[in-house]
């Protein structure tokens, strides 16, 4: 992807948010790259600018971090992902100052106003920063972008989250991919490679000592007890740039060769344990893709593993691009009908579920797992996740929300994508009534109960024919194994039989529902906007994206929010302040209209010649 050519700035901010690195970060590269020369631009700009040129000797690439973390509605980070990035920023300051720079940090109630203050202490006139494609994010930086517009500062981002920008690869019609075999095959077959890493930095200009910033330890990411009690995690995990390298090479050097054999293995190491790192964006997704393939090329690794780790990869690829053109299915299924699921809703059984008391051990020391680290193997948020959703029937949406809550790796997109998977909400999902056999699950992923006995020590002492079914296990061998069940563990909180018959009914609702109905998606995807012959001023962007949001809004589905569904998510988890799904969307068609914002060269021939990706 081609960055756009910036016109000489004065001094400019870098925007820190989910890409904590200064290795392969295009926006920040931009900052760095464009001419300090200041050039003639609107009235408001050049009183911002001579107001900062009291302050700023020189002009200055000043780099900040906001945190704000209030408007992220109910989606604002959990502990474990707050530890982590209370790591990560301290990583990054101190990286920054080894290349001379510094980094300036706000608290504030929300990003605008935390940046409109950087920048009327700095008398910067343009903002750098990287694109994010969660609908809280979009429907921000849309509004940020505006208001910043008008009061003269130019904005300009890049795209530094993925390996495709999500409206490059789109189907021949010129409407997104709806399953992740279709979506996958194309990014593989694109006839293009993701633009090769920025070479790394080496040193940073200086920001002047006088500009006002918190310390790190000032910002309270964590109260005092949310930092004793974790602690822990300091054994496991060392957050930072450099620390995110060196975790790749250990898994490129000890088990990627080995992946397509061993990737679905819970009782060992055997993935890349990466997705904390990525998540915030401190070491780059194609850097991580190129030093992969190099693996290839040297002959060190096979193509199958190295095709399947790809392919991980591209489920969070997947994860965004879903999440750009359906910004509804972090709260809603993406197949409507399965809105009609008769979820139970029953507050005791999540309780046994998040404390790992359901009485099946492989659910269990997930969830335990989960709780005391920050952190599952996928396979087990597949499994502790479908237990939830049909084992006992309780709404995805609660799942997700304890995920993101607990989880280190804590991201929406991802998770969005994983809830949707499971409950049967996607096109390419199983069905609602496929049922995951626990048992079956437990003995294949887990042969020794290494993992179970690790995290149920009261179970340790069963013989691995019992072990992840305590419930068959005659008297006497739960007695010599010191397991009391209903005491020291508890019995199962639903039996398989009722489970059939829950997952029957409610099979039996979902499709009264879709009767007379054709088959999803039912919700229009992100309408595709013609590119812009030129590029255009912020104001005349923000006027068309106003026009598009008009358009886009046919008002037919987009504001029937209220099924049963959310209203019972809302009456246990409060109310919902996420921003709508037409907003999330206009955003969404302002990136696709803005061409300059990140749209690839090569997309943009795609487009001109009127072929898909
Ligand atoms: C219900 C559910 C919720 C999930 N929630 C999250 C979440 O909040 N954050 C998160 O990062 N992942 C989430 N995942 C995806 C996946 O479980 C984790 O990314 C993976 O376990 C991380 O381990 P790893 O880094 O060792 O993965 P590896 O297998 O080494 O894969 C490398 C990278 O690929 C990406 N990746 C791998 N699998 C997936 C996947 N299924 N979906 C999307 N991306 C994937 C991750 O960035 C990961 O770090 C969720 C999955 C499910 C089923």
């Amino acid at each position: 992807m081609d960055p756009p050519t910036v016109p000489p700035v004065g001094t400019s901010l870098f925007w820190f948010r989910r890409d904590l690195r200064l290795d392969d970060n295009p926006g920040l590269a931009a900052a760095l790259s464009c001419s300090q020369t200041v050039v003639g631009c609107s009235k408001a700009a050049r009183a911002r600018r001579r107001a900062g040129s009291r302050l700023l000797a020189a002009p200055a690439r000043i780099p900040v971090f906001i945190w704000s973390p209030d408007e992220e509605g109910e989606f604002q980070p959990g502990t474990c992902s707050r530890w982590w990035l209370s790591r990560s920023l301290a990583a990054l300051s101190a990286r920054l100052a080894s290349l001379g720079s510094r980094l300036l940090v706000r608290r504030a109630k929300d990003s605008l106003s935390g940046l409109a203050d950087v920048l009327a202490d700095t008398g910067a006139t343009t903002l750098f920063f990287n694109q994010l494609y969660d609908p809280i994010s979009l429907v921000r930086d849309f509004g940020l972008k505006q208001a910043l517009g008008e009061r003269g500062v130019a904005c300009w981002s890049y795209g530094g989250d993925v390996l495709f920008e999500p409206w490059e690869v789109m189907q021949d019609d010129g409407q997104p991919f709806v399953t992740f075999e279709a979506f996958w095959d194309r990014v593989t077959n694109l006839g293009l490679e993701p633009k090769f890493p920025l070479p790394p930095l080496v040193s940073m200009p200086h920001v002047p000592t006088g500009l006002p910033s918190l310390e790190l330890s000032e910002l309270a990411l964590l109260s005092p007890e949310e930092d004793a009690t974790s602690k822990s995690l300091e054994q496991k995990w060392e957050p930072g740039a450099q620390p995110s390298h060196r975790q790749l090479e250990k898994f490129v050097q000890t088990r990627l060769s080995n992946f397509c054999h061993h990737k679905a293995q819970v009782d060992k190491d055997s993935t890349s344990e990466l997705s904390p790192y990525i998540h915030y964006g401190e070491i780059s997704v194609r850097y991580i893709y190129y030093r992969v393939k190099q693996e290839v090329l040297s002959g060190k690794c096979g193509q199958q593993s190295c095709n399947d780790f790809l392919r991980q990869m591209g489920y969070r690829e997947y994860s965004r691009y879903i999440s750009f053109h359906f910004p509804f299915t972090h709260e809603r299924a993406y197949l409507e009908h399965l809105q009609a699921c008769p979820w139970r809703y029953d507050k005791n059984d999540f309780k046994a579920w998040r404390l790992g008391l359901t009485g099946y051990p492989m659910v269990d020391a997930g969830m335990r797992q989960l709780w005391s680290e920050g952190w599952q193997h996928n396979r087990l948020r597949v499994v502790c996740a479908s237990f939830l959703v049909k084992n006992l029937l309780l709404p995805w949406q609660w799942g997700l929300k304890h995920f993101w809550r607990t989880l280190l790796d804590a991201d929406l997109e991802c998770d969005a994508l994983g809830w949707q998977y499971i409950s049967g909400c996607l096109a390419d999902a199983h069905p609602f009534g496929y049922l995951m056999e626990l048992e079956y699950e437990s003995r294949k992923f887990d042969a020794s109960g290494r993992y179970i006995r690790r995290w149920i020590p009261s179970l340790a002492r069963l013989p691995n024919k019992y072990i992840h079914c305590p419930w068959e296990a005659p008297a006497a061998i739960l007695e010599d194994a010191g397991v009391e069940l209903g005491v020291t563990y508890p019995h199962r909180v639903v039996k398989i039989e009722a489970v059939r018959q829950r997952v029957l009914n409610a099979c039996n609702v979902i499709e009264q529902n879709q009767r007379n109905m054709d088959r999803g998606p039912f919700r229009p995807a992100t309408a595709p906007v013609p590119r812009p012959e030129e590029a255009t001023t912020m104001t005349e962007q923000s006027d068309r994206a106003t026009e598009d949001s008009l358009e886009d809004d046919d008002g037919s589905d987009m504001d029937e929010s209220t099924s049963s569904e959310e209203s019972g998510v809302e009456s246990f988890l409060g109310s919902r302040n996420v921003p709508s799904e037409t907003a999330a969307r206009t955003a969404a068609s302002h990136y696709t209209a803005a061409g300059h914002w990140g749209t690839s060269s090569a997309s943009q021939k795609r487009r001109q010649s009127g072929g898909g990706a």
